[in-house]
């Protein structure tokens, strides 16, 4: 069995579907927090980049083990997030900066393909709850599909943000320009309905609060984290 995140940072994890607002909301929440965010999307999105890079077969579960073992990624958890990795041609290493190539249409249309396989979450899951147990961080915020459920299940705040389908295509539109909303949405219900065979993101786990963003705006997504951040403290120090 694989071990949880068990550190003395505090974890708040946030799971939910493509455009629900995690990313920009969890960033926004954890900066005011004076957190750092984990966005694990982005390692599953640079993985995908690296295979297409490398040429290897994404739906083959032992050639995506071998691109991880060359390749190396590099975050940061504060400040602005710029994705990097280190990826080894054969011969050396070489350095990536892909923070705008894993947002493309043809990144999201690939992921899918690459967190499929179980080994590869494995790999991944190790590396997050790493790079949180080594951040030095009072808090760290994690958001993803499985945080609240296997990455760290165990973390005093466990929040599900959704939000309806045609509200998550207008909000991932309004960032892809010459995109239609019709073909966004299809996108986002294409990528949903491979990623909910993996991980279930769309019900929340016992215990796990879920936040609906659909009537809600950004500032006011922001401040029902941090309302659910702050019911789990007040409910911790009243039973210690
Ligand atoms: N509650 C909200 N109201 C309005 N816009 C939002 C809200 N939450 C997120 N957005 C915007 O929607 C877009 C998608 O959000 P993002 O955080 O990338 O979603 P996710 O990480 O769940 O895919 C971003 O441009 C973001 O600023
Ligand atoms: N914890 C996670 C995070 C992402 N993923 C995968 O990575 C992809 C990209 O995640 P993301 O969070 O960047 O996607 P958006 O919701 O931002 O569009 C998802 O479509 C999943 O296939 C996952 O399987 N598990």
């Amino acid at each position: 069995m694989e071990d949880t995140v068990t550190e003395t940072t505090v974890l708040v994890a946030i799971d939910g579907p493509a455009g629900s607002g995690k990313s920009s909301v969890s960033r926004a929440a954890a900066d005011r927090l004076g957190f750092g965010i984990l966005d694990t999307g982005a390692a599953y999105r640079s993985l995908a980049w690296a295979a297409g890079e490398t040429g290897a077969d994404l739906d083959d579960e032992a050639s995506m083990l071998a691109v991880m073992d060359r390749w190396s990624y590099q975050t940061t958890l504060l400040g602005d997030q710029r994705i990097g990795v280190l990826l080894n041609d054969g011969a050396e290493y070489k350095t990536y900066d892909i923070t705008a190539a894993i947002r493309t249409p043809e990144v999201s249309g690939q992921v899918s393909r690459v967190s499929k396989h179980a080994s590869v979450r494995v790999r991944l899951n190790e590396m997050f709850r790493q790079i949180v147990a080594e951040s030095g961080l009072p808090g760290v915020v994690i958001e993803g599909r499985d945080i609240t459920t296997v990455v760290a299940p165990d973390a005093p705040v466990r929040i599900l943000m959704t939000a309806s389908p045609e509200v998550r295509a207008t909000r991932r539109a309004g960032e892809l320009p010459g995109m239609s909303h019709e073909q966004v949405l299809a996108d986002i219900n294409a990528r949903d309905m491979k990623d909910a065979k993996v991980v279930d993101f769309l019900n929340p786990a016992p215990g796990v609060t879920l936040i609906d963003t659909s009537d809600m705006n950004f500032e006011q997504s922001i401040q029902a984290v941090i309302d659910t951040v702050d019911a789990a403290r007040t409910t911790r120090s009243s039973t210690e």
